[in-house]
């Protein structure tokens, strides 16, 4: 089997290719409306051809920004359009594509890479591990009166969503611009988000809000004006009981989230409000007086970190305690194995290798998983994934990897 970076003479084979293998056919649209592949670059694309040049699996990657805790953006590859033809499956097309992969990435100085999985069982064994995770929270709007901030003072509290910003509903179709700019100030600040490059929105590829498929758009402005917010929605039909559906909710801080929150919630001729993309401990269900108004299912994971240069990562991202820990870590995939001693001083931490005795011993899929603070070291240990060396370990990790909020990435590719 031969691997090679596409060009854009073969860039319709790869198309192709990717299409056969999820059992699409090219041109059209998936769900939302876009034509997902048009982002893509040819010269980050793989195809795999068998030694009679047949093609037979691919794989790609974008570029994106991922930020990471501490509003740190680091570059980020988004692994994308994986497949491999149904004729030829369980052969270790995909392991040598991934193996191909990841050195390229590599050689190109990324330390991170990043997906969706179609399937959870997948990815682990390439060194990927869950790192974010939502979930729908389903609202009846005939039991969702909004709780009392207990702990608003005289004066009024913004976060309790009663600020003096406005809310304009516009049709998808006149907003690109503005829900552009919004997500992108959003994401700089949210732990997982990812960014979304420019053409995507001018190629009208993913899923709303980016794709064409028509939504409703509540658009927050500030005191001057300035859009802060947004939530992009359909309305489903009457019978049996209509729903509105939120794609995203985008705000730059609690308040505009919790405005916007209200006012989806105040929607007439709506029996209930779907909430998508909620990570665990979002503060939506606390606002509501009857807690149980809000209906938590599908809680699923979301997006999936593999570490390429373990001590660049660690580096990389902010910290918010100080404290020190040993890490023993193994690849299995790509046959390595390293030692580091992590210490955290003010926000900023080093990471060199060392012999000491190691305090958690783990492998680089379950350093994927805790890295952006969506997973807790200490489920991990109880899970029996990480063996932690000392009885303290895993709560010295549990201080140490957690993020200023929960990871979330909402944006599909
Ligand atoms: C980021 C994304 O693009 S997600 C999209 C992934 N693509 C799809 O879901 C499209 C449909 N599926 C496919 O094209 C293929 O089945 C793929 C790409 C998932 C797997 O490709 P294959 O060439 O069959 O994988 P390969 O033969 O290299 O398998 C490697 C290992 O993974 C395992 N594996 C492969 N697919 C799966 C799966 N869907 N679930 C669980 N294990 C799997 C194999 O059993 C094998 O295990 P082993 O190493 O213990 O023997």
């Amino acid at each position: 089997m031969e691997i090679r970076t596409t060009t854009d003479e073969d860039f319709d084979v790869f198309v192709d290719t990717v299409h056969t293998a999820f059992g699409l056919f090219p041109g059209t649209p998936v769900e939302g409306g876009g034509l997902w592949w048009s982002a893509l670059e040819a010269d980050r694309c793989l195809l795999a051809r068998t030694q009679d040049g047949r093609p037979v699996g691919t794989a790609a990657s974008y570029a994106f920004e991922l930020t990471l805790p501490g509003a740190v953006l680091a570059p980020a590859a988004g692994v994308t359009a994986v497949g491999v033809l149904p004729s030829h499956r369980r052969q270790g097309v995909l392991s040598a594509l991934m193996r191909h992969q990841l050195h390229d990435l590599r050689r190109c100085g990324e330390f991170l890479s990043v997906l969706l999985a179609s399937e959870a069982g997948i990815y682990g064994r390439f060194g990927y591990g869950p790192a974010t995770y939502t979930s729908r929270l389903t609202v009846q709007r005939h039991k969702a009166a909004p709780a009392v901030p207990r702990a608003r003072g005289a004066v009024a509290d913004p976060a309790d969503g009663s600020g003096t910003g406005t809310v304009e509903v516009l049709p998808r179709a006149e907003c690109g611009d503005i829900i552009e700019e919004v997500y992108d100030r959003y994401r700089r600040a949210q732990p997982g988000a990812l960014s979304r490059p420019r053409r995507w929105w001018a190629l009208r590829a993913g899923r709303p809000p980016i794709s064409p498929e028509p939504r409703y758009v509540a658009v927050h402005r500030d005191e001057d004006g300035v859009p802060d917010g947004y939530a992009s929605y359909a309305v489903g039909e009457f019978a049996p009981s209509r729903t509105l559906t939120v794609d995203e909710t985008i705000a730059v801080d609690d308040a505009v989230f919790t405005a916007l929150a209200r006012f989806v919630l105040g929607h007439d001729l709506v029996a209930q409000v779907v909430f998508q993309h909620v990570p665990p401990g979002h503060p939506l269900r606390w606002q509501l007086a009857d807690f149980r108004a809000g209906e938590v299912s599908g809680d699923t994971d979301g997006l999936w970190v593999r570490l390429l240069d373990v001590p660049r990562a660690l580096t990389a991202r902010g910290w918010f305690t100080d404290g020190e820990l040993v890490l023993d870590v193994r690849d299995p995939f790509l046959g390595e194995h390293g030692r580091y001693a992590l210490t955290v001083r003010d926000h900023k931490a080093e990471c060199v290798p060392t012999d000491r005795a190691p305090d958690l011993s783990l492998d680089v899929r379950d350093l994927g998983a805790i890295y952006l603070g969506g997973t807790v070291p200490s489920t991990l240990v109880r899970a029996g994934h990480i063996r932690a060396h000392s009885p303290g370990a895993a709560a010295v990790a549990d201080a140490l990897f957690g993020a200023e909020r929960c990871p979330l990435c909402v944006h599909w590719f």
